[in-house]
């Protein structure tokens, strides 16, 4: 279970403010459950949690502990819900070095020429046993036409069409049921194909195969993931309290002038899952002129960096920590006979113990410092507790952003740049 401590934002907010908020909040997830609200047709995130296809997940393992059998390299080609997901899970829960199983690289969320050229050359290079390289790719994209990825993908695929002879087995495409231009590729190919639900937005799809397959390949647990998620969205269901009071506490802070929320953490293996809270809010409630920003910062580096401005500077942000209760490493500190460094009054304890005082002293300082700040709190770092958090800010979002007044679930604003772009490359 999620768990959340609010005080320290709740007290910024006068008791009316805070009820008119909450009432708001209600009536959000009403619209949710009712599928009346704006844009209610991309509710398939929710949907699929009442009705798990475990026929899917099984495709999706037996597909994973084949790849993972026969791959050095594992490359995912996709740009913004198609690759944040999985990367934020596979962060979170891999070894900072190395690892088994094949290395998963990313590719196709930027359009760097320089990161493409040398990854070609990465996979060029022969693996730990001086043989050629055994390279898989999973290239996910809904629309099938997003520059940035369609792009990295005709040259990786050119690369491997040249180096392997089995090039099409080689090759998985995740996309929408029909249309688009890896539709057609498919086709072509007989590449093997997963596909993204049609009522499932690119930021909601990590528990689809956008991000299970990656997640699979990197050795995680995809039924723990999948399967919390959905009893996350069972005892939310039944009791919201716990959701509602994080959306309605946040609107309440806008209405007052809030202008970003920070989500930070102490746990560096949780900076993409910071990135991948950024896509889910910043699409979601950045249009008609409203919503706040989400930024992101990993303490306690940060705290040397933008510790100073989120201490001092204008009081017009909230904080949203992301706390790891339990620790998975077993350093302690050692006693030093010399004691030179000054830091024998630690000694014989936990650098988990002293990280969590770091962010508890981190906490009382911005809160004193006139910062509302919200922890959301993780028992420890599993897959199940990622599949619990991950429902519980999709829901969040989604009630939130109908407290805004806005429709959550599309993202008009990204077609700009993009016309802009295609104009200047000459697009027909
Ligand atoms: O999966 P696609 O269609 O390539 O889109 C990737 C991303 O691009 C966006 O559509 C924005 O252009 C995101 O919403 C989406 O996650």
């Amino acid at each position: 279970m999620i768990k959340a401590d609010y005080s320290r934002a709740r007290s910024f907010l006068t008791d009316n403010e805070y009820e008119e908020s909450y009432a708001k909040a209600e009536q959000s997830f009403q619209l949710i459950k009712q599928e009346s609200g704006e844009g209610a047709e991309w509710l398939g995130w929710r949907k699929m949690l009442t009705d798990p296809n475990d026929a899917i997940l099984e495709e999706l393992d037996s597909l994973a502990s084949t790849i993972r059998e026969e791959a050095d390299v594992f490359v995912v080609c996709g740009i913004g819900g198609s690759y944040l997901g999985s990367r934020a899970v596979i962060e979170a829960l891999s070894s900072f070095f190395g690892g088994a199983g094949p290395e998963i690289l990313f590719a196709g969320h930027h359009l760097s020429g320089k990161y493409l050229e040398q990854l070609i050359q990465y996979l060029e290079e022969p693996n730990d046993e001086g043989e050629p390289k055994s390279v898989y790719l999973n290239v996910i994209s809904k629309s099938g036409t997003t520059l940035e990825t369609a792009l990295s993908f005709r040259v990786i695929r050119n690369w491997m069409e040249d180096r392997f002879e089995d090039v099409d087995g080689r090759i998985i495409c995740t996309t929408s049921a029909t249309g688009g231009a890896l539709n057609a590729l498919i086709e072509e190919h007989g590449y093997q194909k997963f596909v993204i639900p049609e009522d499932v937005g690119g930021r909601f799809s990590v528990l689809t195969p956008v991000g299970l397959l990656p997640i699979a390949i990197a050795g995680i647990d995809i039924r723990s993931l999948f399967y919390e998620a959905v009893s996350q969205y069972e005892q939310l269901e039944e009791d919201p309290q716990n959701v509602l009071k994080y959306a309605a506490i946040k609107h309440a802070l806008y209405e007052k002038g809030t202008v970003t929320d920070l989500f930070t953490t102490f746990e560096p293996q949780l900076n993409d899952l910071c990135g991948w809270l950024q896509q889910l809010l910043g699409e979601s409630e950045g249009k008609d002129g409203v919503g706040m920003f989400p930024a992101k910062a990993v303490y306690s580096t940060d705290l040397h960096s933008l510790g100073q401005f989120v201490q001092d500077g204008p009081r017009n942000l909230m904080e949203t920590f992301i706390q790891v209760e339990q620790g998975n490493d077993h350093i302690t500190i050692d006693e030093d006979e010399q004691n030179h460094d000054g830091l024998n009054y630690l000694s014989g304890r936990s650098f988990h113990e002293v990280n969590t005082r770091a962010l508890e002293g981190t906490l009382q300082a911005h809160y004193e410092g006139g910062v509302p700040c919200i922890v959301i709190k993780m028992e420890e770092l599993n897959a199940q507790h990622i599949g619990e958090f991950i429902y519980f800010f999709e829901l969040m979002t989604a009630i939130y952003c109908y407290c805004l007044g806005v429709n959550p679930f599309n993202q008009p604003g990204v077609e700009f740049y993009k016309k802009e772009m295609y104009k200047l490359l000459g697009k027909k």
